[in-house]
């Protein structure tokens, strides 16, 4: 069958106002005079499709409201609004232990699940064993559930989801519960379940982890859709947007209206050159840029360096942090850093080298500072940069 394995429309969820004292009797009066009760919407006008095969991240700012959509699509609350369709045979591993029975040994829970999907003797016989091996929580698993660590509530509600093998997985943060190497393991074990063809709805924080195992990606901001699209367009965007705030917040912090003294960029060169007109670069020819930066009280300095396209396309970034790069010199709070290409592989047009000074930590960026330049060359191929190639 194709079409959606989900398709939200229109989606709204509402709570009422209860947050001062006075608030419960108001809305008491309200309901006798027959006024509607004060609501604030949690999430409101969400619509997308999950399709067959589809890996849809969810991403967005604490209390956007990513566990109610997930809530909403599992069935466990009613939308004030809107609609959900679902179909398939659905593995949600949401809240800690939800579904299991706490007085239950592990293994007794398994042979609950098994008997809810329906399993035969010989396939619960089997996936029982796969089920013990992937959870790998040792004696624990002929223990009641209560006995258990958050990490091994996490561990067998995994690896039963595993054993499953749903056709639509519904997962969030609580992976991050486990410890690192059974995360790792999680992770491989949904890349392989994408890989081979299923379906993912899944929530985090994490943009490396949402970019690893998600095509699409849906932003969620205060409750609505921010943005829907392709996982590395929507995360760029979110990530812009946090930038952006955390730059205004440090201004703030400073009592500036604009740009902190303390790291401040004071010049960009490029191939020597400072003025304003963009200079020119040969495609395949050398860039050599030196950024000077002022560091009030000579404290160290991390330079983030991007080269970005005309319409602001990302081609490449690095920083000197990652690049183990020293400054060339020192003069007093001066502190100057330099950064070859050799041979810049774009292609024929505009382009800017974009670059932020941190503090050495790289908690915050301090000043930005853009330098346009021009790539010319006869080439006739299409794209950003020249990837070596052959034919035949
Ligand atoms: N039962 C409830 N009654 C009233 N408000 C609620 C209720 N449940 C959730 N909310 C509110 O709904 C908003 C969205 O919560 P939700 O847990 O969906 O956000 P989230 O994006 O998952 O956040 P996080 O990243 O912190 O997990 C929050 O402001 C929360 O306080």
């Amino acid at each position: 069958m194709t079409g959606p394995l989900v398709s939200v429309r229109d989606l709204g969820k509402s709570y009422p106002l209860h947050n001062s004292p006075g608030r419960n009797a108001r809305d008491l009066v309200r309901v006798l005079l027959g006024r509607p009760v004060e609501r604030a919407a949690v999430l409101e006008g969400v619509s997308f499709d999950v399709l067959p095969r589809e890996s849809l991240g969810i991403i967005g700012e604490n209390g956007a409201g990513k566990s109610t959509l997930l809530k909403l699509i599992t069935g466990v609350l009613r939308p004030s609004i809107g609609n959900v369709y679902r179909r398939g045979r659905v593995g949600a591993l949401l809240e800690l232990g939800a579904g299991f029975d706490r007085d239950l040994t592990g293994r007794q829970n398994i042979a609950l699940s098994a008997g809810l999907q329906g399993w035969s003797g010989a396939q619960i016989r089997e996936r029982e064993q796969q089920i013990i091996e992937f959870a790998d929580i040792g004696r624990y698993v002929d223990e009641p559930i209560k006995h258990y660590s958050s990490g091994m509530v996490v561990r067998l509600g995994f690896a039963i989801v595993a054993a499953v093998k749903p056709e639509l997985l519904i997962t969030d943060e609580v992976l991050a519960v486990g410890d690192e190497s059974f995360q790792k393991k999680c992770i491989r074990w949904i890349e392989g379940y994408v890989e081979e063809g299923g379906t993912l709805l899944f929530v985090s924080h994490s943009m490396y982890h949402i970019q690893k195992l998600c095509r699409h990606a849906l932003w969620l901001r205060s409750g609505r859709v921010a943005a829907y699209g392709d996982v590395f367009d929507v995360t760029r965007d979110y990530l812009a947007y946090h930038e952006r705030l955390a730059a205004a917040e440090a201004d703030r912090d400073m009592g500036l209206g604009g740009v902190a003294s303390d790291l401040r960029l004071v010049r960009v060169s490029l191939n020597g050159e400072e003025g304003e007109l963009p200079p020119d670069i040969e495609s395949g020819g050398r860039l050599e840029a030196e950024v000077t930066v002022d560091s009030s009280d000579a404290q160290p300095v991390r330079i983030v360096l991007g080269l970005v396209r005309a319409d602001g396309t990302a081609i490449f970034g690095t920083t000197s942090e990652i690049d183990g790069a020293e400054p060339i010199r020192q003069e007093g709070r001066l502190i100057t850093f330099r950064v070859v290409f050799d041979a810049l592989p774009l292609l024929p047009g505009s382009y800017s080298l974009r670059v932020h000074s941190m503090d050495h930590e790289g908690h915050r960026i301090f000043d930005t500072l853009d330098r346009a330049f021009t790539v010319r060359g006869r080439l006739r191929e299409v794209g950003l940069v020249n990837l070596p190639h052959r034919w035949g």
